[in-house]
C-alpha cells in the first residue's frame, strides 16, 4: 500500500475561506475570480521506502504540493491519504501529532533556531516528544556524527557554512525518527560541489534508514541522482511520472525530453532496458547483468564490435546487446524525440 497518496488534488489560491468547491472551477471562472490554480488534478502514489522526487521549474507548484502532503497548506479539492487513511479528515490535534510522530521536514533556508547550538537544535524535536534528557542528548550526538559534524556540537548556526547548517537541518529532521522525510529544495542554496556532497549524504543516510522520502528540486540532474521515481510538474499539473531511466528513454512530451537532453545517459540507462533477444552468436562470450548501466559495457562493445549476452540475477541468459543498440541509446537522434508532442 502507498505510504502517501493524492487523488485528483487541487490547490487554488485566492478562494475565500469558508468557500467549498465541490468540483474544479473552469479556467474562465478562475481567471474571473483572480484565483491561482497552483495544483491541478494531481494523482500520485508514493510508496514506502522510495525516494520520490517532485521536479519542476519555479512556480510549477512543487512547494505547494509538498506542503499539501503535510497539510501545512490546505488542499482545495481532492483526497489525501496517509497509509490509506484520509489525511484531510484529521483535526488540528491529530494533524500536529502526525507531523510530530511521522514526518520530518528539511527546508531550503535551513530554518535552524539561531539561539540554539547544533546539539540543542538537533535535540529540540525530541524535547517536544518528551524524550528524557539523557536519551535526547545521546540520540542527537549519534545523528550529528552521522552527518559528519561531531566536532561542531557547541557551535551556533551563524558559525557554520551553508552546507554545515543544512547537515544540522538534516540531523534535526531525523531526530523524531520520522517515517516520511519531506525535503523542500534542501540544497538549492548551496554551491554545486557542496550540493553533490549533500546529495551523497542523503543517499548514504537513506540506504541505512529507508524512509519514505519526498524530495523537491528544480534541478533535473539532482532529481536523476537521488530519485527512485520522479514526477515532473508544469503549471501545477503532473506531466510525467517514472524512474529516471523511463523518463530518459521515453519522455512523454518535448518538455520532458528537453530536461533529459543533458543527462549522463550512460549512467542512467541499464542494459536490460535496451537489450535485444538472446543471440546464439554470443555463445561463450562473458555475459553482463541486465541491471548494469550501459556505460559499463560501452568500452568492451565498441572495442570488439560483437554482441554480448545479457543475464538476469540468477545468471540466466535473457537477451543480448550489440553496438548498434548501445549507440542508439547513448546518442539518440533528435527526430526520435522530436515526435513527442508538447
Ligand atoms: N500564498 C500564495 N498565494 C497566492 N498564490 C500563491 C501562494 N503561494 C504560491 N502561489 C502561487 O502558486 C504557484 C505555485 O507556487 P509554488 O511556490 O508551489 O511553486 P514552486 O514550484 O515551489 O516554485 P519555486 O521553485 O519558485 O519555489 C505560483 O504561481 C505561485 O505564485
Amino acid at each position: 500500500m502507498a505510504k502517501l497518496s493524492c487523488r485528483n488534488l487541487w490547490k487554488i489560491y485566492g478562494v475565500p475561506p469558508g468557500v467549498t468547491l465541490a468540483q474544479p472551477p473552469t479556467e474562465k471562472e478562475m481567471a474571473l475570480q483572480h484565483w491561482v490554480p497552483a495544483l491541478q488534478d494531481i494523482s500520485l502514489d508514493i510508496m514506502p521506502g522510495e525516494v520520490f522526487v517532485v521536479m519542476g521549474l519555479s512556480g510549477s507548484g512543487k512547494s505547494t504540493l509538498l506542503r499539501c502532503l503535510s497539510r501545512l497548506v490546505e488542499p482545495t479539492i481532492g483526497q489525501l491519504l496517509f497509509e490509506g487513511n484520509d489525511l484531510r479528515a484529521l483535526n488540528e490535534r491529530e494533524l500536529a501529532e502526525l507531523r510530530r510522530d511521522k514526518m520530518g521536514m528539511v527546508f531550503q533556508n535551513f530554518a535552524l533556531f539561531p539561539h540554539l547550538t547544533v546539539l540543542e537544535n538537533v535535540m529540540f524535536p525530541m524535547k517536544i516528544l518528551h524524550v528524557p534528557l539523557d536519551a535526547r542528548r545521546k540520540h542527537a550526538r549519534e545523528l550529528i556524527t552521522q552527518v559528519g559534524l561531531s566536532n561542531r556540537e557547541s557551535s551556533y548556526p551563524r558559525e557554520l557554512s551553508g552546507g554545515q547548517q543544512q547537515r544540522v537541518g538534516i540531523a534535526r529532521s531525523l531526530a523524531g525518527n520520522p517515517e516520511v522525510w519531506l525535503l523542500d529544495e534542501p540544497f538549492s542554496a548551496l554551491d554545486p560541489l557542496i550540493r553533490r556532497e549533500m546529495q551523497d549524504e542523503v543517499l548514504k543516510l537513506q540506504a541505512i534508514l529507508k524512509k519514505t522520502v519526498v524530495f523537491i528540486t528544480h534541478d533535473f540532474a539532482e532529481a536523476v541522482r537521488v530519485s527512485d521515481r520522479m514526477a515532473i510538474l508544469r503549471d501545477g499539473k503532473v506531466i510525467q511520472t517514472g524512474t529516471p531511466e523511463e523518463l530518459v528513454l521515453n519522455p512523454a512530451t518535448e518538455y520532458v525530453a528537453k530536461f533529459t537532453s543533458d543527462v549522463a545517459r550512460h549512467a542512467v540507462i541499464s542494459v536490460g532496458a535496451i537489450m535485444g533477444p538472446a543471440d546464439p552468436a554470443t555463445a561463450g562470450a562473458a555475459p553482463v547483468p541486465a541491471s548494469s548501466k550501459i556505460g559499463s559495457v560501452a568500452e568492451r562493445l565498441f572495442a570488439s564490435g560483437s554482441p554480448i549476452p545479457v543475464v538476469d540475477e540468477q545468471g540466466k541468459i535473457v537477451g543480448s546487446i550489440g553496438p548498434a543498440a548501445l549507440s542508439k541509446a547513448l546518442f539518440p537522434r533528435v527526430p526520435e524525440i522530436a515526435h513527442a508532442s508538447n
